[in-house]
């Protein structure tokens, strides 16, 4: 019989650890409770074995087994320890992601009175005490409250019992062994459908949204009573958002503000602020769109027949298979994913759809909730933990064949998987910014290739890397390079704004060119769709006399102003703050310089808070919507703006990329784009292939209708070949210059790179670890891998924590795991713990 077994523990160490079995046994796969460093751990049992370790480590035991079978199924746990060696991450890291199951073993711990329990108690309410008994009188009397309490036969769970009783863990365990309890796992079966609490602006504050205000109790005077700087701060937060809010969101960003949570209870008691209970639910049928057909109602057109020809096919055949659709912005994509999903369940098979972000395209979501109804599990980053874990066995238990979500689910527990799509592939919300660092789609690809099944990654504006992949033969290339019906797609105009610059003599958000096409198309009644890639007010408060820009306490970056809310004198001073859109942190707007007591502050950079007060003074009469992260929080808050959005509520719209992202408005004609070019001045070699995407991504939004598009770009640099290539639509143009670029500069795809960050809070560790890192590397005199640095990050503190950087880049992935390994093995040998050290392979940012 085994004696030992390994399990991974979710610590930042490359390693797994050995417990003894203790007579319990665990399967691979299995969660298991282990002590560690005084604390009680949660890890997944790898390995079951009798090799007693070498040393005279002191062995313990587990504490105990949380499953009878493995939980995560052999797939996927090849899976893990694939992506903790490609990413060089700890295999207990990769696990707890890939488990979402962190609620259940803290929660469900229930118990429920047993036979000889209900015996000890009617003989102990008779006889007056228990015989032989090692515990005290007051333990005793703890063990009489808990049968009593649970006299009645119902399942206590484990907190309640506590605060009931005062009985702790390890007095109700006792009484489990003695067999007077029976404790349980309990999985509460939960409404799919959940309320949840909405916080409403009771009073009417001038907010740019209807139906606001209309509940009972305003008070009196409609002047506001006299509230402190925190109950303030939480009504500018909802003034500023149109007056709603999830409570959940409004409890996230008055924390992070340093407001104390009883400020909400204290305005609700005062009758300023409502709480309503609604239904949270995808809009079935894709966010008010009547009349519009749905995906899958489409009968497909040649291209997108061809396309299912190749995936269906492919599926038929069995076996590994990926492919790369590149189908241009409104060429039908959703249509031939819901297709080949049909085709997949047609032969019993369960589908996965990876999405960048489910609360900023609702419709597709939606959409596949109203083609595969009950199929379809969602699982996004908006779940609550307890929501997460009954998804997840819904998916294990194969009630849900349809999975559709973000990143994180590409780990989700499909039964019989068939099909993986990755919509926006490349998106670069797949890829984790902490560890383990992983890229959902690069995963999607594994995981498809160990369960033998197919893959689509699709796009308008394939990555580099996905591209190449093509080429070389490895992934299959389908292409739909029209749209749908025929329609063209939109005329793209450059607008050059240096040349505005000279003929105006001003320096403007918006050319003349831009404001007479956005007049001309609201005059036709039609929609417009300005991109102003920047929230907030201003993006950087600069004083003119010492030049000095106002930067983040935390980090090394300019704060953001954002201005109060129009039309609200009461709450003006909180609505008006400095914001680092790094950490998140607030302050007040400074009179003066906080360096050399200028008055002289200069506020540079327009934001889209900013656009939208400017377009409403330029065109009175538009309808104005704003799409940012200000004012959508959650997905809600987009499904509502989608909505007036495709009812024509709203005409001219304007944000950030979010407006970019999959949106199908089909009244859409212009679509403006503001500033999107300060990109390629980043130091950052993705420059390039991120404002051409954005660029074609914001322009496929135009003319998906019946009406032709158009599209203005406003630029300083209307000759970089980024632009231009968007401006022709010409993606295989742009990627065969990029291409060129890449392969001289030896960047991926022409060679595998990897992002390695020495993060400190001290100064002087970071930049001394950065050195002693720098000179092994020198030594080893590595003539595979090239190393730049070490540098001071882009971003050279965040958080409060300074970071220094190496690139490392060589033409073969094994080399590179290596040359990591022996790196973080040397960091070991001097002290630098793990950390400290943070190691990013196929890094998407450099910052
Ligand atoms: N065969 C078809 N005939 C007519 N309309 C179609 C057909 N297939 C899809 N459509 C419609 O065309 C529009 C664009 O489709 P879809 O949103 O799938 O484009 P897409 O390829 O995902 O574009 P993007 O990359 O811009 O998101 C939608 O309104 C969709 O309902
Ligand atoms: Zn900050």
């Amino acid at each position: 019989m085994p004696q030992f077994c390994d399990v991974a523990l979710p610590v930042p160490l490359d390693q797994t650890f050995t417990y003894g079995v203790n007579g319990l046994v665990p399967v691979v796969g299995a969660r298991v409770l282990v002590p560690f460093s005084g604390q009680r751990l949660m890890g997944v049992v790898v390995r079951v074995h009798e090799d007693a370790p070498a040393e005279e480590f002191e062995i313990k035991p587990v504490q105990q087994v949380l499953d009878e079978a493995a939980l995560l199924p052999e797939e996927l746990m090849k899976l893990a320890a694939w992506i903790a060696q490609y990413y060089v991450a700890p295999l207990g890291e990769v696990l707890r992601g890939m488990l979402p199951l962190a609620a259940e073993v803290k929660r469900h711990f229930s118990y429920r009175i047993a036979e000889a329990g209900r015996r000890v108690l009617y003989e102990g309410a008779v006889k007056g005490s228990s015989r032989r008994s090692k515990l005290t009188v007051e333990e005793q009397n703890r063990e009489y409250s808990v049968l009593n309490y649970l006299e009645g036969g119902e399942v206590a769970k484990m907190s309640a019992l506590r605060s009931a009783t005062g009985a702790n863990k390890g007095l109700l365990e006792g009484m489990v062994r003695k067999k007077w309890l029976v404790r349980e796992a309990v999985a509460e079966e939960r409404d799919a459908r959940r309320l949840e609490k909405v916080a409403v602006l009771v009073q009417g504050l001038g907010s740019r949204e209807e139906g606001v205000g209309s509940s009972e109790q305003k008070p009196v005077g409609g002047r506001l009573p006299r509230l402190n700087e925190n109950q303030l701060a939480v009504m500018a937060e909802l003034a500023a958002v149109g007056g709603r809010m999830r409570v959940r969101d409004l409890r996230l960003s008055l924390t992070r503000a340093g407001v104390p949570e009883s400020t909400l209870g204290t305005l609700v008691k005062r009758g300023l602020v409502g709480i309503e209970e609604v239904a949270e639910e995808f809009h079935l049928g894709g966010v008010g769109a009547e009349g519009k057909k749905h995906a899958h109602e489409h009968a497909l057109n040649e291209a997108q027949m061809e396309a299912l020809g190749t995936i269906a096919a492919a599926m038929e055949k069995g076996g590994f298979k990926p492919h790369l659709l590149y189908g241009i912005t409104g060429s039908g994509k959703t249509s031939v994913y819901f297709a080949a999903m049909q085709r997949a369940l047609d032969a019993g098979k369960s589908a996965l759809l990876l999405v960048p972000e489910i609360g900023l395209t609702p419709a597709m979501a939606g959409q596949m909730v109203a083609a595969f109804g009950g199929e379809v599990a969602l699982l996004h980053s908006q779940l609550t933990p307890d929501e997460r874990a009954e998804q997840w066995h819904r998916i294990r238990r194969g009630e849900a064949r349809i999975v559709v979500g973000t990143r994180s689910a590409v780990f989700a527990p499909m039964v019989d998987l068939g099909l993986i799509i990755v919509d926006e592939e490349h998106d670069s919300s797949y890829k984790q910014e902490e560890t383990p660092r992983y890229h959902g789609r690069d995963v999607a690809v594994m995981r498809a290739k160990l369960n033998e099944s197919v893959v689509v990654l699709g796009s308008a504006t394939p990555s580099l890397e996905s591209w190449a992949n093509a080429e070389k033969g490895r992934y299959a290339l389908v292409e739909m390079r029209a749209r749908v019906a025929d329609r063209p797609l939109p005329l793209v105009e450059l607008v050059d704004m240096r040349e505005e610059f000279r003929e105006t003599g001003q320096e403007q958000i918006f050319s003349r060119r831009l404001m007479e096409e956005t007049q001309a198309t609201l005059d036709r009644g039609e929609q417009v769709i300005l991109l102003l890639n920047r929230r907030g007010y201003s993006s950087t408060v600069l004083c003119r006399s010492c030049g000095e820009k106002i930067e983040c306490e935390n980090c090394a970056v300019s704060m953001t102003y954002h201005k109060p809310v129009s039309g609200n004198d009461a709450i003006a001073q909180p609505g008006q703050r400095l914001e680092c859109h790094y950490c998140g942190s607030r302050r007040s707007v400074p009179k003066a310089c906080p360096k050399c007591e200028s008055e002289h502050l200069y506020f540079l950079g327009v934001g889209s808070q900013q656009g939208e007060e400017r377009l409403q003074e330029l065109f009175p009469t538009a309808r104005i919507g704003r799409m940012d992260r200000d004012t959508v929080r959650g997905r809600s808050d987009m499904e509502r703006l989608l909505a007036r959005l495709h009812g024509g509520e709203i005409n001219l719209l304007v944000g950030t990329q979010m407006i970019a992202k999959g949106h199908d408005i089909h009244g859409v004609t212009l679509v403006g784009v503001v500033g999107a070019d300060f990109q390629l001045g980043l130091p950052d070699f993705r420059a390039a292939e991120r404002v051409f995407q954005l660029l074609t991504q914001v322009s496929g939004r135009a003319g998906r209708g019946d009406l032709i598009g158009k599209v203005l770009v406003q630029t300083y640099h209307p000759d970089h070949y980024a632009i231009q290539f968007a401006a022709k639509h010409d993606y295989p143009g742009f990627v065969a210059k990029e291409m060129q670029y890449r392969r001289w500069m030896h960047y991926p795809p022409y060679a595998v790179l990897a992002n390695v960050v020495i993060q400190s809070e001290k100064l002087e560790e970071a930049t001394g670890w950065a050195g002693t890192l720098g000179r092994w590397f020198q030594k080893a005199r590595l003539d595979k891998v090239r190393v730049l640095g070490p540098a001071a990050a882009p971003i050279v503190r965040l958080k409060r924590i300074y970071r220094y950087h190496f690139v490392l880049k060589a033409e073969r992935r094994q080399t590179l795991g290596e040359t990591l390994r022996a790196m973080l093995a040397y960091a070991e040998t001097q002290g630098i713990a793990r950390r400290n050290l943070v190691v990013d392979v196929d890094a998407v940012h450099l910052m």
